[in-house]
Order: C-alpha cells, then structure tokens, then sequence
C-alpha cells in the first residue's frame, strides 16, 4: 500500500476558516448575453467558475459515465491490462512519474481520435467500441464549449481575432488530453469518529490551456482562493467547472490565474469525474498576447508548450510550475 498524503480535521478546518465561509464561485449562465465580461471577471479573481445552460446533451454525460463505472467495476487485474501508462492508459494511486500518489485510480487518454482508436482497441477488448463512442462523443461536445469559452473571453477581454485561444485547441496537432478519474470510497475515512482527511488528487495547477471538469454529484473537489483558502466547490452533476490553465495565464500575462485545485476522498461514497484539458500544439510558442500587454514587460520568459510540459512533468504535482519561468523568480 502506498502511503497517502493526509491531513488531520482541525488543521483542515483551521484552514478554510471564517473568510472563506460565505465565498460563492461565480456562476456563469452560458445562456445570457451578458457571459463574456463575467466570465473575464471570473478568470481574474478566481481562474475558475461553474457553468450552467452548456447544451451539452445529458444522453452524452450518461453515457460516458455509465462506461466509465462499468470499466472501474473490473477486476483489478482486468484494468491493469490498461496499464502502465505510456503515458496513456490506467493508472491507479501512482499520479504522474516524480512520487505523488492519491485516493484515486484514472484513464487517461489523448484526444486524437485515431491514436485513441488504436488504444481502445488494444486495451479494453470486446467493449472498446462502446466506450470509445462514449467518449469521442462526449469529448467532441466538450471541445466545442470549450472553444466557445475562449471565444467569449476573446470577445470580453476586446481582443482580436477571437479565436487567439480557440485555435490553439482546435488545431490539429493540439495537444489535449481527456481524464476519467474514479476516487473509490476510502474505508479508513468511513470509521467513526475520524478525524482525518485523505487526499484523492493532491493540490496543483493544470498546465493547459482551459480544463472543463465534469463530475458525478459527490464532493472533494477544493479550490485555493488568493488569500491561500482553500473552498470546497458543492458537486453538481449537471454543471461543468472550468479550470484557467497555467498557458492562459500566461497568455494572459497574468490577468488571469491558474487555479489551485486538489480533491479530498470519500469515506462512503465514489466520486466519478470526467475532464477534458485543451492544449496547445507542442511547437507552439506560450507567450502573452501583444494586445495585451499595453506596455507593459511580459512577466515570464519565452517558451513553447514543448519545453513548459517537458519541465512540468519532471516536477511533483504541488510544485509551482511557472515558477521556472518567471522573468522576476516567484518567492
Ligand atoms: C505529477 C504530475 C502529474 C501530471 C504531470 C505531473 O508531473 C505534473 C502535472 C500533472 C498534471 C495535472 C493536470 C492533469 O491531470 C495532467 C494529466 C496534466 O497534464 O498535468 C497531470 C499529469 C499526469 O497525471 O500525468
Ligand atoms: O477529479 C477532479 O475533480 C479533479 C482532478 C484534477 O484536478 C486533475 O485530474 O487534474
Ligand atoms: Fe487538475
């Protein structure tokens, strides 16, 4: 058994104390007229938000989950066939390469259809196409909101062309990657009068572009406010939370933040989730944007998408990335 990163109940509530206490995320009705200039608002204080109206058909969410739990319900053994990953496929409490481990086992998978074909195929034997289907169907929606996202920001930050951050995921060569995470109950949690916490995804950023998170109605997801509070975000299986990623913030030079974000464990119940993180292409260069800038020094060094994920996934989840690439060093 791998040992777990946990936190005893009064240093967690000491921690999200009186402040944090009545701290609504914003909520964005994809409906409304008036979305772009809250959804900016959104991006510079929280680099997240809850969305609502998305026109994501529910038979797509139902269908992916329904997979999902069927393929999590496996064996052990079974699922192991999906694994090690390389750097897709299963993998279960071992997260990334440099020693974080979490409460939770995952797929995870590129969001090329056809390199996912031949994934499928090869891994999930007889039920590869239904699942497959499930989740190109799914990720394709996904992918669509996520650009209109951008676009609205586009828009509601007075940039052109609107599609400076859409294109970038829309390109073919983009480099996205889609997560099935699954947080079994954890029965350590589940004994009375415990006192401890455990941690299903330990605290990090994402270092994409835009994360669009999607999860069943069970708790643990936790933002990190400026202040360094942490909120736990109430689940809401038919909303999406989207993510700023560390690329927007830096494209934005840092008018908009990448969120921190980590998951706690269950004691009963599983918690299922599903996110599709929108990527560049890896030549691209992750720069902020001139029209931007108005006047003002980029704060972060050059770099393509390449060189920030061949940094990033040589470093440990909570790690602070960008760091690396800061003109003026972060403290
Ligand atoms: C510890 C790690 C896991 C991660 C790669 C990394 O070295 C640092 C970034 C991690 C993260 C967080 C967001 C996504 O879940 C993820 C797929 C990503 O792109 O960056 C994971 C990586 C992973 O699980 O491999
Ligand atoms: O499972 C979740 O809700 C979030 C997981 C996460 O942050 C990630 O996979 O990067
Ligand atoms: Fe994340």
């Amino acid at each position: 058994m791998l040992p777990m990163v946990v936190l005893s109940k009064p240093a967690m509530e000491q921690l999200s104390a009186a402040t944090t206490l009545f701290t609504e995320v914003p909520l964005i009705d994809l409906s409304k007229p008036d979305s772009k200039n809250l959804i900016v608002k959104a991006c510079e204080e929280f680099g997240f938000f809850k969305l609502i109206n998305h026109g994501i058909p529910t038979e797509f969410i139902a269908k992916l989950e329904s997979e999902a739990i069927k393929f999590f319900s496996l064996p052990l053994s079974e699922k192991e066939k999906a694994g090690p990953l390389d750097p897709f496929g299963y993998g279960n409490k071992k997260i990334g390469h440099n020693g974080d481990v979490g409460w939770v086992e995952y797929i995870l998978l590129t969001t090329s259809n056809e390199a996912n074909y031949q994934k499928f195929s090869s891994i999930f034997g007889e039920a590869a196409e239904k699942f497959r289907c499930a989740v190109n169907d799914y990720v394709s929606a996904v992918k669509k909101m996520a650009y209109e996202i951008l676009e609205m920001l586009a828009d509601g930050l007075k940039i052109q062309p609107r599609n400076v951050f859409s294109k970038l995921l829309m390109d073919e060569e983009s480099d996205s990657v889609f997560r099935l995470n699954h947080y079994p109950p954890c029965p350590e949690l589940h004994q009375e009068m415990n006192d401890r916490n455990l941690i299903g995804f330990g605290e990090h950023t994402d270092p994409q572009i835009i994360s669009v998170l999607r999860s069943n109605n069970i708790s643990g997801l936790q933002i990190s406010l400026k202040d360094g509070n942490w909120i736990s975000i109430p689940p809401d299986q038919s909303s999406f939370f989207i993510n700023v990623g560390d690329s927007l913030q830096v494209m934005t030079n840092g008018r908009f933040k990448s969120v921190r974000h980590r998951v706690m464990a269950n004691g009963s119940k599983s918690r299922l989730s599903m996110i599709y993180f929108g990527g560049p292409p890896l030549s691209e260069k992750i720069a902020p944007l001139p029209s931007l800038m108005k006047g003002e020094d980029s704060l972060y060094k050059e770099f393509t998408w390449y060189e920030y994920k061949k940094s990033a996934y040589k470093l440990r989840l909570a790690d602070n990335r960008l760091g690396l690439f800061e003109k003026i060093a972060a403290s």
